[in-house]
């Protein structure tokens, strides 16, 4: 390790830290080395230096407050050969990366991410039938809810079953995907450069990569060339596809980035969204208690009536469910590591251009001076918390902030608007509708899930995990029914929106005008 460079474990020449590398559960590893030392350490790996930010005010000084050099993203070789250097989670701090978050602000703003609610609405009606109806299969049910109102938000168009295909390989391809960026041999491609130069029977990943990409540019051509084609003739719903059509015409990028553009929305919304509604149902089945005080509140301001956006000032414990999601099982659980893009000293330590900087998410959130007894799923450490997520996020007091799953800085999460009020319907509804118990085996024992048993990969989630869903009561199960059924009332015999509900804000393309628009 350089002189200078913030502490970390001791180094083997050349290859550093790397045999320390865990192959699996990174995270633990990451915080037990926060502990030995301290919230700023660095990892050698090859020549490669990570610095690890494991406090919440190391986070705010360098990924906020330098954010105008600590917004980049590292080489991450593989996965960028797994997405032919498109994807937007993985582009450089540069014009392509500036021009791309522009036209998602367009859509993901938050007066924009308001106006989305009867999209959200509709699509959590759905869901709750789903789970009435089929409860064993709540993943599927989330991963449509999410999955259907971000490719309505991006293509006009939602996505109807729990198993329609292009969902299904969009959830098994990003995956593989994270499996890939997550793995060994994708961090000894990005800390020994050198090896890149062999050829592909020594590097079957690299193959593998490409292999990933041609199946993923199917699927995302598929999605891109389906919705251009509409709106080029006039027959598309108002959706994002419109401003990277307009954007297309005026800054001519070629089709592969438009339909990794529009993918990744898709992709970015779809996963982690489900993700954390699946650790909720997990966090439930453990926290009987959670559910029982959920539901006093609910049963004071709605009772009879499924929640709505409009409650949620009155429903401030079920704000701290929804913080407490995200902080108890963060999906993005290591964060997606930024790069520094100069020299730079903190702390009297230095930092060198290039460095990788992961925000330790795992340790800021289980840290028990920030969060007393941290595993425990506990909304009310939230009380008084009136923040939304993105105003923690900016609050100038780092220990003020909720938690840290949506990232910081300039690459802030663009989704956090519409994402808070997914997971705040999702949780109300769910809680407001449905008991979560243990499922029993075949000896009447209660099968309690394993908070531990996550998926590998930079984005987690539980595995499948035994649950009995079932509803409050035969009147909550028929008011779920009936509002699902008058939600129909606004799509047609396709089961698409009639029309786009007032007041979105999506923009206009008049195929007449063709380029002029
Ligand atoms: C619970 C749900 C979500 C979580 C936990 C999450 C998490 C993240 C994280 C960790 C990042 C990277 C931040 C950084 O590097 O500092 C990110 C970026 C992003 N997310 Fe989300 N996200 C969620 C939902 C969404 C949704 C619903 C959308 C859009 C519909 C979305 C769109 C984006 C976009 C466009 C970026 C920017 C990528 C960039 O600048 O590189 N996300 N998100």
């Amino acid at each position: 390790r350089p002189k200078g460079y913030p502490p970390g474990p001791p180094t083997l020449p050349v290859i550093g830290n790397l045999h320390l590398m865990p192959k699996k559960k990174h995270h633990l590893q990451m915080k037990k080395w926060a502990r030995e030392y301290g919230p700023v350490y660095s990892l050698m790996l090859g020549t490669q230096c990570m610095v690890v930010l494991s406090s919440d005010q190391a986070v705010k000084d360098l990924l906020d407050k330098r954010s105008n050099i600590y917004s980049s993203r590292g080489d991450m070789y593989l996965g960028n050969i797994a997405s032919n250097s498109q994807r937007m989670l993985l582009l450089k701090y540069g014009e392509t990366w500036r021009m791309i978050r522009k036209m998602c602000h367009n859509i993901l703003h938050i007066n924009a991410a308001k106006s989305y609610v009867p999209y959200q609405d509709l699509e959590n009606k759905q869901m709750m039938a789903g789970m009435l109806e089929k409860p064993d299969l709540y993943y599927g049910h989330m991963r449509r809810y999410a999955n259907s109102l971000t490719s309505q938000m991006v293509f006009g168009a939602r996505t109807l079953s729990l198993d329609d295909p292009k969902m299904v390989q969009l959830f098994e391809y990003f995956e593989e995907f994270s499996e890939l960026l997550g793995g060994t041999t994708a961090a000894l491609l990005d800390c020994f450069p050198v090896l890149r130069n062999f050829p592909d029977v020594l590097v079957p990943k690299r193959k593998y990569a490409k292999w990933l990409h041609e199946r993923e540019s199917k699927l995302y051509y598929g999605h891109w060339m389906t919705a251009k084609g509409k709106i080029k003739n006039g027959t598309a719903m108002p959706c994002f596809c419109v401003d990277l059509v307009k954007g297309q015409d005026t800054y001519g990028f070629p089709d592969g980035l438009a339909a990794y553009t529009a993918c990744s929305l898709l992709e970015a919304g779809s996963d982690t969204t489900s993700s954390t509604l699946i650790g909720f149902v997990q966090a439930m089945v453990l926290h009987p208690e959670v559910q029982k005080k959920a539901r006093q509140e609910l049963d004071r301001v709605c009772s009879g009536r499924l929640p709505t956006m409009e409650d949620e000032p009155n429903l401030p414990y079920i704000r701290g469910c929804v913080k407490e999601s995200m902080r108890w099982m963060p999906t993005d659980i290591l964060g997606v590591p930024h790069a520094v893009i100069k020299d730079d000293e903190y702390l009297g330590y230095k930092i060198p251009k290039g460095a990788s900087v992961m925000w330790n998410v795992w340790a800021i959130h289980m840290d028990p001076k920030r969060h007393p007894d941290p595993r425990r799923f506990d909304p009310s450490r939230y009380e008084g918390d009136n923040q939304t997520a993105a105003e923690a996020a900016s609050n100038l007091n780092a220990s003020k902030r909720d938690h840290f799953v949506f990232g910081a800085g300039r690459r802030i999460c663009q989704g956090i608007h519409v994402a808070e009020r997914s997971l705040f319907l999702g949780i109300s509804r769910m809680l407001w509708g449905f008991e979560f118990l243990p499922q029993k085996d075949t000896t009447g024992q209660e099968v309690m899930p394993d908070p531990n048993d996550l998926t590998e990969g930079f984005i987690v989630v539980p595995r499948p995990f035994p649950a009995n869903i079932k509803p409050r009561s035969e009147r909550h199960a028929q008011i779920m029914r009936e509002e699902w059924e008058k939600a129909q009332e606004f799509l047609n015999a396709e089961k698409q929106w009639k029309k786009v509900p007032e007041g979105m804000m999506f923009s206009v393309y008049t195929p007449e005008l063709g380029a002029k628009n």
